[in-house]
């Protein structure tokens, strides 16, 4: 993750001059649409992912249309949509965020390794109502930053974490839609019990999604069972011969409706 973070860095140095002008198109774009609100339901939200290419799979849909894909997405009942814009390894731009948010009514996601204030204004530029931050890219100083620039630019927040620690720098900066990542972005391997171990952890205040792996009905289950409100699939649905159902298969499975004990799972986990 340290070159993806590096990268991002020189990318966001490269657009500084640029803030006036984006933050003037950002005033321009349709006003965003809320993100949590679209996340909640008696069923787990599918955020369904627009993903090109990736570090761990390679080309996983080249060709793939964005915005057809994304309403395609919307079809199969998607509650938002995420957008990769990291372009060397992931193939994604912010046109094709832009071209998202234009084509669908729910809130697009720009997903990316995003460091700097200036590329939230670039995101709500495009049409973004959301942003990632992944906890792990960014000192406690530097996320602060970022969640008060996202608030300025009027962008919700997805905040990502992988363990107890990040869910502490999470809840310290009041994220209120926090996902778990089941892929480690160190080594790219998958473990699937992170995000049912670590989401019931999570107060109940606070939407949790989990993120990443996940491909069938049988593997979301866990997360269902652990309390989470969504999940992010990118991979299994890009390349899916029909995207909107695949979306509609997973975007039908019951969650668990019993609120999440964040305390009493704390403590078992901290053993
Ligand atoms: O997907 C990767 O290989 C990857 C590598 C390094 C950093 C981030 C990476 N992915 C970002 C994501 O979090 C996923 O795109 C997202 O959760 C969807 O995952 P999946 O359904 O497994 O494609």
């Amino acid at each position: 993750m340290g070159a993806l973070t590096q990268d991002a860095h020189a990318r966001a140095a490269a657009v500084q001059g640029s803030l006036g002008e984006l933050r003037a198109r950002a005033l321009d774009a349709p006003p965003p649409i809320p993100f949590a609100s679209a996340l909640r339901g008696p069923h787990l939200q599918v955020i369904a992912e627009v993903k090109r290419a990736s570090p761990s799979k390679g080309l996983i849909a080249p060709g793939l249309d964005a915005a057809a894909q994304a309403a395609a997405y919307v079809a199969g009942g998607a509650a938002a949509i995420s957008v990769l814009t990291e372009p060397s390894r992931f193939g994604g731009t912010l046109a094709d965020l832009d071209a998202v948010a234009r084509a669908v009514a729910v809130p697009a996601i720009r997903k990316d390794f995003l460091v700097h204030p200036v590329q939230l204004w670039e995101a709500r530029a495009a049409g973004a109502s959301a942003a990632l931050l992944i906890v792990r890219a960014l000192s406690p100083q530097e996320l602060r930053t970022m969640i008060d620039a996202a608030a300025e630019a009027g962008l919700s927040t997805l905040v990502e974490i992988r363990d107890l620690g990040e869910l502490d720098r999470a809840l310290a900066v009041n994220a209120t839609v926090i996902g778990v990542n089941n892929r480690n972005l160190e080594t790219l391997v998958i473990d699937p019990a992170t995000a049912p171990g670590l989401i019931p952890c999570i107060p109940a205040h606070c939407i949790a999604v989990a993120e990443s792996g996940m491909r069938t009905v049988a593997d979301v289950g866990p997360a269902a069972e652990a309390g989470a409100d969504a999940i992010l699939v990118g991979s299994a649905i890009s390349a899916a011969a029909d995207p909107a159902d695949q979306v509609r298969a997973l975007a039908g499975v019951s969650r668990r409706l019993s609120p999440r004990q964040a305390a009493d799972a704390r403590d078992r986990i901290a053993g």
